[in-house]
């Protein structure tokens, strides 16, 4: 993608900058940036073209037409249709609206689904009993339970009864190990959204610096241990320099920390944490936050990122929205994990 754009806009910025201090020299002029001439023509081109917005919307399209080409090419050499089989718990209206999307988006791609409702009252061992029942049936290839689940459920106990070879959420914790020590697994698919966004986007990780603000076993963690790791390994990564963050990092220490990062994962759950005077000029910028805010104006619910998207778009190279960015990408790398876990079926 557009990756010349972050570099046109620096070489031109040399080129402006080199070119006005010749023209000082020339003109035996001191230069004093502060008292430079705003209207002068070598000012104009001082300022900074915006980041290039990644669209997760149109990443995840292109992946959808190569899951969808996949699974045309499996049932076409006889395999079984892949099924996608989610467990949905209670009533929260985001959940329903995720499970809705992966479902639809399997159905687009020549997928079956299958979604089966559970109300919050359900007990653990209900929980376990169908999750058992799923791992045995042939016709299902991959299996989920959305969470989060209610308090009185043991969310680890439920992520480790998925077959592993099922488990296209990557949460169990034999594909966590496996991710840990660089061997192929199942991605959890959020990592995998914001490995895919940085791979075809062309942002460089290879000895870079990358900060990962946040530090769930589910997101943050993951995605350190793909940006960090070696890309030679079975499982490759991206050789980078990575720092994590959480909450008990000073917001003095975060802001140091985010000025030197070539790339910025923002995963914290932190509405606008991440402002324009803390990140690098140029940096990529990639936020995992959802939180639903109240807007002072309209007084209606909007979602935002972790990012001040606005101000920080002005200083970036590289920036995903929210909404349209790593979300729709989280829901085609699911796609993508449940052909994956059709291929590796076994076909007795
Ligand atoms: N079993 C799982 N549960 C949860 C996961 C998960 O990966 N597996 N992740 C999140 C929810 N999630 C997928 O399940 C998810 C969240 C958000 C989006 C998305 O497309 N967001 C849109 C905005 C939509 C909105 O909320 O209005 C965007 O960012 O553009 C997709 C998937 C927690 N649970
Ligand atoms: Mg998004």
């Amino acid at each position: 993608m557009a990756a010349p754009t972050a570099l046109t806009v620096n070489y031109t910025r040399i080129q402006t900058l080199t070119s006005y201090f010749q023209h000082c020299r020339r003109s035996k002029r001191w230069i004093n940036l502060k008292t430079v001439n705003r209207r002068s023509p070598f000012c104009q081109s001082l300022k900074r073209h915006v980041a290039t917005v990644v669209s997760g919307t149109e990443l995840a399209r292109q992946i959808h037409k190569e899951v969808q080409s996949d699974i045309a090419k499996l049932v076409a050499q006889g395999n079984r249709r892949p099924h996608l089989s989610v467990i949905l718990v209670g009533d929260d209206h985001a959940s329903h609206t995720y499970v809705r999307n992966k479902t639809r988006t399997a159905s687009l791609l020549g997928m079956s689904s299958s979604t089966i409702f559970r109300p919050s009252s359900v007990s653990q061992e209900e929980m376990l009993e169908l999750i058992y029942k799923f791992n045995k049936d042939r016709s299902i290839s991959g299996l989920l339970v959305q969470l989060p689940l209610p308090a009185h459920i043991n969310e680890r106990a439920i992520c480790n009864a998925v077959a592993p070879e099922k488990d296209v959420d990557g949460f169990h914790i034999v594909n966590i190990g496996k991710l840990c020590l660089d061997q192929r697994c199942m991605v959890p698919a959020t990592a995998a959204a914001v490995w895919e966004i940085i791979r075809r986007t062309g942002i460089e990780t290879v000895g870079k610096n990358v900060l990962v603000v946040g530090r769930s076993k589910n997101v943050g963690m993951p995605i350190a241990m793909l940006l960090h790791s070696d890309r030679n390994h079975e499982r490759p990564g991206g050789d980078a320099t990575v720092i994590m963050a959480h909450r008990c990092t000073p917001l003095p220490r975060l802001k140091e920390l985010a000025s030197l990062a070539d790339v910025v994962i923002a995963a914290a759950g932190v509405p606008h944490l991440i402002t324009a005077d803390m990140v690098k000029e140029g940096a990529a910028i990639i936020d995992v936050g959802i939180n639903r805010m109240q807007d002072p104006v309209t007084g209606k619910l909007r979602l935002v990122g972790d990012v001040d998207f606005e101000a920080v778009k002005e200083k970036a190279g590289f920036i995903t929205p929210v909404p349209g960015g790593v979300g729709p990408m989280t829901i085609a790398m699911v796609m993508k994990n449940t052909v994956t876990a059709a291929k590796n079926a076994p076909t007795y």
